[in-house]
Order: C-alpha cells, then sequence, then structure tokens
C-alpha cells in the first residue's frame, strides 16, 4: 500500500490537476495498491473562510465572492473531463454549492460565524477538489471512488484542530479498505465527531490525513507531493545555493519545521512517524526528481549539518538584575506569566551567573510581553532586584539542525567563527542537550548575510562566493578582471569557489550588481548599466548591501579612496589593494588600519605595495610572527628603474627608455612618482613598519636621482620633455658607474631604523649586479639570516605579475573564511 497526498497547488489547475493524474496512473500502473488524500484547490480554503466571514458581518458581497469560487471549479470540470460525462459531475458539483450558498445564508441571518460552523464551510475545499478529480479519473477509465473522511476519521469537538481518536478512526479506515479495491480518494483535513459533525485538523491538516491514512493501512512509503524540489538545506529565496536534502530523519525533519520550513509540517506526520513508515516529499511539477526521503534514521551524512532554517520577525526580551542570582521560582514566574497570556516561547538563554535570563517571541508580542512581565514583577522592579525587562524588536533566529552534529566537535566553532568573520554579532544563542540544533539570535539586517555565509561554509561542496568590489578599473583593475574570468572555470571546478564581480568602478561610472556582472563583459556593462561615479555613494551601498564574504579591491592610486578603508573594514570587509598610498601616509593611520582589520576580524591586504606579486610583505609578516629580529633590509624596489637602468645604454635616449617602461606597464600612473624616487621611498617605508618601525614619510631620506629641471615638470608631457633635454646627464651617470666597472641601481636601505634611498653603481661582486627587465630583488638580514640574507628575487612590476598579487591575497580571503 502506497498512500499519497497532494497540495493546493498540484490541483489548483486544470493543467496541474493533469500532471497529478499522470502520476496516480504510473503509480497504479505498478500495480501497488495506491490511496490518494488531496487538498482543497490552492487558495479556495482562505476564500471560504473570507466569504463566511463576509457573511457573517452581513456582508453581502460574499454571493459574487462564492460565484467565483463556483466558476473556478466549473471550469475545472470543464477543463478535466469529456463533454458527454460532464453532466453528472455538473451536477453533484452544484449540488455541493447549494448546500453551502444554503449554510452562508443562514449565517448571514443569524450573523453568527461559530467554529463548528466555519468548519463546515472549509470541507467544502477538499470535498469539491476530491469530487472532481474523481470525476476525471473515473473519466480517464481509472476504477476510482470518491473517499469523504468524514465517514472514517473520527475526531472529538475541539473545531478547528479537532483530536483524533485513533482507535476508532483505524477500525473504519481498515474496513472500508477491505471493502472496495478501487482508488479511494480521500479528501484531506477533514473529519466528524461521532454524532456526524464535521472538523478540520488543523495546520498541515492533509498531511496528517495521508499520515493518519498510512499508519492505518500500514503503507511502504507516503509520498507528500507538493510544488517544490523536497526540503533544501535552506529557504531558496534567502540561499540561491540552497539545494534539495536528499535524506532527512524524523527529528530533523521537526527541528527544521520549527523553523518555519513550509514544505511540510512534521508534527502532522507524527502517525506515521510512529510507525516508522518512510516518506517521500515530492515535486509534482518536477516528476522525475528524487526529491527528498524522511525516514526514522536517514540523514545525509555528507555534511556535518543538514538544513539551516530561520525565523525572520523575533524580539528579544531580557529580564536581568542582581536579584535574581540565586533566587529560585523566578522562572516559573516569568514563564507562567508568559503561558497564561498565551505568548509562546521560541528561543531561552540563561548564563550561568543568573543575573540574566533572555527570550525570544514573535515580534508581534514584544509590548504585551513587556506589559505583563512588568506588571508579574512590580514588586521586584521597584525594590530594584530587577533592573528592567528590555525589549530588543528587528531580531531574527537561525538554526542549524542535523544529527551529525551530535558528538562531534567544532560544529559551533564553525558557526561562530563564519558569523564572526563576516561582522556579525550574536546576541543570544541556546543548543538543547540533543544537540540536534544550534540557534543564534542576530540583528535582522544581518539575517540574509548570515544564512548565506553559513550556508557556504557548511555545505562545503556547494560553491562558495566571494563578493568583489573593484575601484579602478586601468591596468592592473583591467587585468585582474580577465584573470578573474579566465580562472572562473578553475576556482568553481577546483576550488568551489566563486568570485562574484558585485561592484566596479572608474573616476566616470559606477555599476553595483549584487547578482554579479560577467567578468568577460564588465566594459559593456560598466558603460551601458553604470551611473555616474560617487565613490561616497558606492562604499555606502556596499555596506548596505551586506553581503556575506566582501571585499574592496581599490586598483587606484588615488588619495581618496583610502579615505574610506577605515570604514570598510569597521563594517566587516576586507581590503585588498596594491595602492599604497593608505601605507604611506601618517603613522597612525596605517596602525589604525591595521587594528580596525584585527578587531573586526577582516583582512587588510597589501601584498602588491611592494615589489608586485613578489612575496615581499608575507616574507616579512612571517618572519614577524615567528620572532625574528631584523637588522637590515636592502632592496631594490622600483621595477622601473630596475629596467631602465638595466635597458639604457649607449645609442639610446633615457626618455625612450622610460616611454617604454611606462608601454609595459611598469611605471606608476604618473610615471614622475618613480622617477622622482617616490614610489622607492613609499616602499621602504611600508617595510620600515611591517618590520615594526613606526616610521614617518619625512624620515625616509631620499637622495635625488633627477634634475631640478624634471623634478619641476608641472605635467606628464612637460616631464618627458624635460627629460629629453636631460639625456646628457643621465649618460653621464652611466659613464660614472662604467668607469668603476659597475652598474647603475636605485638603492633602498633600512638599517638601525633609519631608512635612504639612494642610486649607487654597484660591480659585479655586488649581489644586486645581475639584474634583468623590471627585476626587484630584497635582501634580508635578520637574526636567523644573519650569514647569509634570505633573499627575494623577480619582476618586480607589470600588469600581469601585480594583478595576480591582488588575486592571491583575494584567494588568501576566501581561505581564510573557510
Ligand atoms: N603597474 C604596476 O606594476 C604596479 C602598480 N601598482 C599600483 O596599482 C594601482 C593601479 O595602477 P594602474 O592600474 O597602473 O593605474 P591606471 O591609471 O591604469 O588605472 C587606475 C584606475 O583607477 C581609476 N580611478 C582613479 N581614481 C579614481 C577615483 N577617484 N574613483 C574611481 N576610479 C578611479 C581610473 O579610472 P579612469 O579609467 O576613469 O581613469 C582607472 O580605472 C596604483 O596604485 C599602482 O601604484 C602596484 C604594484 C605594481
Ligand atoms: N611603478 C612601480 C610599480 C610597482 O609598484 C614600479 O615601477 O616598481
Ligand atoms: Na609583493
Amino acid at each position: 500500500m502506497k498512500v499519497l497526498k497532494f497540495g493546493g497547488t498540484s490541483v489548483g489547475s486544470v493543467e496541474s490537476i493533469k500532471l497529478v493524474i499522470e502520476i496516480l496512473e504510473k503509480s497504479i500502473s505498478k500495480g501497488e495498491r495506491t490511496a490518494v488524500v488531496f487538498s482543497a484547490m490552492g487558495g479556495a480554503t482562505n476564500r471560504l473562510i473570507e466569504i463566511g466571514r463576509m457573511a457573517a458581518a452581513g456582508n453581502q458581497e460574499y454571493f459574487e465572492l462564492l460565484k467565483v469560487v463556483e466558476e473556478r471549479h466549473f471550469a475545472t470540470i470543464r477543463g478535466l473531463i469529456n463533454v458527454k460525462q460532464q453532466s453528472g459531475t455538473f451536477a453533484n458539483i452544484k449540488g455541493l454549492f447549494n448546500e453551502l450558498e444554503d449554510i452562508l445564508r443562514g449565517v448571514s441571518l443569524i450573523r453568527e460565524l461559530t467554529d463548528r460552523t466555519m468548519d463546515l464551510i472549509m470541507s467544502f475545499g477538499e470535498r469539491l477538489s476530491t469530487n472532481i478529480i474523481t470525476e476525471a479519473l473515473k473519466n480517464i477509465g481509472v476504477k476510482a471512488e470518491f473517499c469523504d473522511a468524514r465517514q472514517l476519521v473520527r475526531t472529538n469537538d475541539h473545531f478547528g484542530m479537532a483530536d483524533v481518536d485513533f482507535a476508532t478512526t483505524n477500525q473504519l479506515i481498515l474496513e472500508h479498505f477491505a471493502k472496495s479495491s478501487a482508488l479511494q480518494c480521500i479528501t484531506g483535513f477533514i473529519g466528524a465527531t461521532a454524532e456526524g459533525i464535521t472538523t478540520t485538523l488543523g495546520r498541515g491538516g492533509s498531511d496528517y490525513t495521508a499520515s493518519i491514512f498510512g499508519a492505518a493501512l500500514d503503507a511502504q512509503v507516503i509520498e507528500i507531493w507538493t510544488d517544490v524540489d523536497g526540503m533544501m538545506t535552506a529557504d531558496p529565496r534567502k540561499v540561491p545555493n540552497a539545494f534539495t536534502i536528499p535524506a532527512i530523519s524524523y527529528a530533523e525533519a521537526m527541528e527544521l519545521s520549527h523553523f518555519g520550513a513550509k514544505v511540510i509540517y512534521p508534527p502532522s506526520l507524527q502517525p506515521a512517524f510512529a510507525k516508522n513508515i518512510p516518506l517521500k516529499v515530492l515535486n509534482t511539477f518536477n516528476i522525475g526528481f528524487e526529491g527528498t526521503l524522511v525516514d526514522r534514521s536517514a540523514n545525509h551524512k555528507q555534511y556535518a549539518i543538514t538544513g539551516i532554517s530561520s525565523i525572520d520577525d523575533m524580539a528579544l526580551v531580557n529580564i536581568q538584575g542582581s536579584g535574581m542570582i540565586g533566587v529560585a521560582g523566578i522562572s516559573a514566574r516569568l514563564f507562567t506569566t508568559l503561558s497564561e497570556n498565551n505568548i509562546s516561547v521560541v528561543l531561552i538563554s540563561q548564563a550561568s551567573s543568573e543575573h540574566s535570563i533572555c527570550f525570544t517571541i514573535d515580534h508581534q508580542l514584544a509590548e504585551r510581553a513587556q506589559q505583563v512581565l512588568e506588571a508579574a514583577f512590580e514588586v521586584e522592579i521597584k525594590s530594584g532586584d530587577i533592573d528592567s525587562i528590555a525589549i530588543e524588536k528587528n531580531v531574527s533566529i537561525i538554526a542549524i539542525v542535523g544529527e551529525g552534529m551530535r558528538k562531534s566537535s567544532g560544529v559551533a566553532g564553525k558557526l561562530f567563527s563564519v558569523l564572526g568573520k563576516n561582522g556579525i554579532n550574536i546576541i543570544a544563542t541556546a543548543q538543547g542537550s540533543s544537540e540536534l540544533n544550534i540557534s543564534v539570535v542576530i540583528s535582522k539586517n544581518d539575517l540574509s548575510k548570515a544564512l548565506n555565509a553559513i550556508h557556504g561554509v557548511f555545505f562545503l561542496s556547494e560553491t562558495r562566493s566571494l563578493n568583489l568590489f573593484i575601484v579602478g578599473v586601468g591596468l592592473i583593475g583591467g587585468t585582474l578582471l580577465e584573470q578573474v574570468g579566465s580562472q572562473s572555470a578553475f576556482l568553481s571546478g577546483q576550488r568551489l569557489l566563486k568570485l562574484n564581480i558585485a561592484g566596479l568602478s572608474n573616476t566616470k561610472k559606477m555599476l553595483l550588481e549584487p547578482g554579479g556582472i560577467a567578468p568577460d563583459r564588465w566594459r559593456e556593462e560598466l558603460a551601458d548599466n553604470g551611473v555616474k561615479t560617487s565613490i561616497p555613494a558606492f562604499v555606502d551601498r556596499i555596506i548596505e548591501l551586506n553581503l556575506p564574504n566582501s571585499v574592496f579591491v581599490d586598483c587606484t592610486s588615488d588619495k581618496d579612496i583610502v579615505r574610506h578603508y577605515g570604514k570598510l573594514l569597521d563594517a566587516s570587509i576586507s581590503v585588498v589593494t596594491p595602492n599604497k598610498v593608505a601605507n604611506s601616509g601618517r603613522y597612525d593611520e596605517y596602525q589604525r588600519l591595521q587594528r580596525t582589520a584585527l578587531q573586526r576580524g577582516v583582512k587588510f591586504l597589501y601584498e602588491t605595495n611592494v615589489g608586485a606579486g613578489l612575496p615581499i610583505i608575507n616574507t616579512i609578516q612571517g618572519l614577524m610572527d615567528s620572532g625574528d629580529k631584523f637588522i637590515r633590509i636592502e632592496a631594490i624596489l622600483s621595477g622601473t628603474l630596475s629596467y631602465i637602468f638595466n635597458t639604457f645604454g649607449p645609442g639610446v635616449r633615457f626618455a625612450d627608455v622610460v616611454r617604454e617602461a611606462k608601454a609595459k606597464g611598469y611605471t606608476e600612473p604618473d610615471p614622475r612618482d618613480d622617477l622622482s624616487g617616490t614610489d622607492v621611498a613609499r616602499k621602504i617605508l611600508i617595510l620600515a613598519r611591517e618590520v615594526g618601525v613606526p616610521m614617518e614619510p619625512e624620515e625616509v631620506k631620499i637622495a635625488q636621482l633627477l634634475p631640478d629641471n624634471c623634478l619641476q615638470a608641472p605635467t606628464v608631457e612637460a616631464f618627458f620633455a624635460e627629460l629629453e633635454n636631460s639625456n646628457s646627464f643621465f649618460e653621464g651617470l652611466l659613464d660614472g658607474a662604467k668607469a668603476k666597472d659597475g652598474v647603475l641601481r636605485y638603492i633602498a636601505t633600512l638599517e638601525n631604523n633609519k631608512a635612504t634611498v639612494e642610486l649607487r653603481a654597484v660591480d659585479e661582486k655586488h649581489p644586486f649586479y645581475n639584474l634583468s627587465g623590471s627585476d626587484n630583488i630584497v635582501s634580508f638580514t635578520t637574526d636567523r639570516y644573519k650569514d647569509r640574507p634570505l633573499v627575494v628575487k623577480g619582476p618586480g612590476a607589470g600588469a600581469e605579475v601585480t594583478a595576480s598579487g591582488v588575486f592571491a591575497d583575494i584567494m588568501s580571503i576566501s581561505s581564510y573564511l573557510g
């Protein structure tokens, strides 16, 4: 025996009922004995309630509304049954509507609508739908019989949510099924008292009917056919990466349903659970899909948790005071008061200090709870034993649920850590000793971000997303976007990671697109859909969007953008940048950014500030963290100058070599920054700070490389013109070096807390002699690398190596976020 149940959407239209019939025919053709339970047509029950209330209020328009409901059912008959055979069904359904009309007329005359009458009115929904579908089945030759559950499901007279008398009901069902072998088409949701008065079964009523019949008949399986692909790991409207849970235990299904999962209402399936009957949640509109198996011991062991659920609108009530410590009976009084006032408590948490108790309730009950508690504890509040009854609205609860977390460590740690890394404050938390559910109370504002972030870390086989907001789409930013685009298949395939370009900006236009900008179409999308750039508005909007795993990437050399880093880090958004401005300004600003990132548990990464993609900052940080002491740093830190001095020679004009360096993407957006020594000075300053020297910019001693006329050039064009005029000056420098059998090198040194930058001629014995292209070289002499320094060497400028350094920083944030 197999019991199927179809919900309101499944029987809501001619097209969907045709699918239902297809499913039933398939089931019957397999030779399995089948019974089927139907809900009312989608929306019909609510309509009937509305009509009943209108009639009771004397609003005669109820009649028009009733006609609309009638016509919907008639249209369904026309759509499903052959014209020749329609008349019997029409007569049958018309008869039901006449009966309903009489009842409503009575309600409207006496202006009274009791719970008992409401149950009777509502019962028409299932009676109508089931009648029509039974006739449609017969019409195509299926041996089907209408089964009015009121004949079999015996209840008490608790109208609206009647209790089932299982002993009588089970016996009646068994007797009925022994009499007929036809497919029983059962009205869901309704029953009757011993006196034959119609009752309804409350929330999840048709599931309950299926469960009652399944249990009575010892069904092999109960199939609940809905309009979604089974139970999901999270609400897919809030978590786009949510996916169907293939198997889940009864207990897990219960836990998830308490937190608002709407697919099934497990308490109504209790009779089936008690008899260990497996249940399948399937989708009428996706017939071949496996759906979810709900079974006694099933769970999807692949993950530490099975699902995540949430309740959006909650209020947190906190009662605290020193007079509560060690006093017995406070909680008893507290919860008795709430229960007497019908206020249901969803989550409770009390710290062992006993100084406070907090709990969450439906937000609409917050004021009432406050009033009744203030009255109940009036004496204690007056005496100061209890400080106050505080209410915090706009909070939500998130629960992670799963048998897998039982007795396994690290689940709570992972939950709290991902919330922390995303800057989400946990206001309260609770875990039952069944270890099936850990719940946290958070600000409603953070709900979507939290759900997505939690889903990402627990369901690791699902692709996680990092949301990137990139300002500056010139040489480095543009190359980064290219790299992200060409790497996206690898990242999603091998790293289960999606780098979502959620925002872009240049000086003219900005575009925010939380759903993602295609990396291979960013130019068109920015040009076509972007709006006029305002960096403050861009930053505010990023903060407002509050997306999980957000990273701000500054690929400009702008001074104004860095002013926003603090605010972004403070909002728990990581910052990655090749822009050296923030770290080479005042020391206290550098320190403030470092501290904010630490406090907020986010990352501020800038490996490409020095030596582009070469691991220079990471090397220093590693040595510092492990306790090494820096004695001396000697380095060539300008890719541009390195290239120039490796290329400039007899027969070559200096200005041309500088132009080449610019064309190759080695120079700063303004090449005067490279040739004036400013760029190198910034870099050695940053390295000084990384090794713990609190240096200010003016403390770096720069020996000028350029003659005054070049230094003072007001524009880039003027600068190149002055370089042309100064060719002999540079030839002179070269000749001077050659005379000493050396080459020119612009070398930065940090020793004894002093930083200098100067042009030197080095001979072939010097380790910096053999460089080519845009090579940088950094030699670290430390306590541990004293006899032979640690050397990092390689191309230190250029679009590809810099963008890939920025990319690597972004990837390290993804690993950190887990
Ligand atoms: N080249 C290299 O080898 C290395 C470079 N870097 C650093 O990388 C950074 C970027 O350099 P690069 O790509 O060459 O520079 P580009 O001049 O090529 O690009 C800069 C980008 O930033 C945009 N931009 C500038 N100011 C603003 C602003 N206020 N608001 C919005 N957008 C702005 C520009 O917009 P628009 O297009 O409208 O002008 C442009 O898209 C610099 O800080 C540089 O020091 C670091 C290491 C190595
Ligand atoms: N302009 C810089 C680029 C890297 O920071 C350089 O030439 O080194
Ligand atoms: Na670097």
